[in-house]
């Protein structure tokens, strides 16, 4: 253990929340990415939440009874140097299996993955925080399956998380704003459409210096969906682009 500790604990950050859990946030580990034409190369994080009292070396103990594969790990991908920079580009990307791992054209998903993974590079200076806990706004992916075949039979997105028992947005940014305060204190850009998002931010005390809406990859087949965000979900935009 002393062995794997030496290795490890420089590369472990317990990070405090208020309830009995630590945020126990590993890394950096340096993440070459090859999408088509882009590539670059990120550093990335993993966290998990564990027990308040646990040491780093005690957490490293208690990984393989923690069943983690059956529960959602978020991590963030930083790019550039992340700390010091003074303009820093952010999206906290909410997991959509069937968008950013499929490719579904039901949503918009992937192509703000891979759009804002393609601004931050350019930019010189981001992060992209990917919600691991966020499916379906929250719903999880079983149940977003159910609301899809609710979609089909005329339930727009909204009105189909209510027909399941669930509020249509259960999303927590909170542990993704301590890992981002951790890693860094100076002001962000948020790259989103959504102003529950940058509230969240806004809230936390962090330095927001604004937003970069980031509407795109419009179909036939996620047109409505879009629609749906603008009118029932508050998402700021340009709204005169929704048309095919
Ligand atoms: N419940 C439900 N969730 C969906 C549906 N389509 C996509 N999602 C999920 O919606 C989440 C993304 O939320 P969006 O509302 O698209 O966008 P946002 O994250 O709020 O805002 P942006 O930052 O602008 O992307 C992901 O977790 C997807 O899995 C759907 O039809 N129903």
């Amino acid at each position: 253990m002393e062995n794997i500790m030496a290795i490890l604990k420089d590369k472990i950050q317990l990070i405090r929340r208020d309830d009995l859990q630590n945020i126990a946030l590993v890394g950096p580990v340096k993440l070459p990415i090859k999408q088509g034409d882009f590539e670059a190369t990120f550093q990335w994080y993993s966290w998990t939440t564990v027990g308040k009292d646990l040491t780093k070396e005690q957490v490293v103990q208690s990984i393989p009874s923690m069943n983690l594969a059956f529960g959602q790990q978020s991590s963030v991908l930083v790019y550039g140097d992340f700390t010091h920079d003074e303009n820093a580009l952010i999206r906290m990307h909410s997991i959509c299996h069937t968008g950013d791992i499929f490719g579904s054209q039901r949503c918009d998903c992937g192509y703000q993955l891979h759009e804002s993974m393609k601004m931050i590079v350019d930019h010189g200076c981001g992060a992209i925080l990917y919600l691991a806990d966020h499916e379906g706004r929250g719903i999880g992916l079983f149940s977003k399956s159910l609301a899809y075949l609710l979609q089909e039979e005329a339930f727009d997105t909204v009105e189909a998380n209510h027909a399941l028992g669930f509020e249509d947005d259960t999303r927590s940014y909170d542990d993704a704003i301590r890992v981002l305060q951790v890693l860094r204190a100076k002001a962000v850009t948020l790259i989103t459409n959504n102003p529950k998002k940058l509230d969240a931010l806004k809230k936390s005390g962090l330095l927001v210096a604004g937003h970069i809406p980031l509407w795109g990859g419009l179909t036939e087949t996620n047109e409505q969906y879009l629609q749906t965000k603008v009118q029932k979900s508050g998402h700021m935009g340009l709204v005169e682009k929704l048309t095919v």
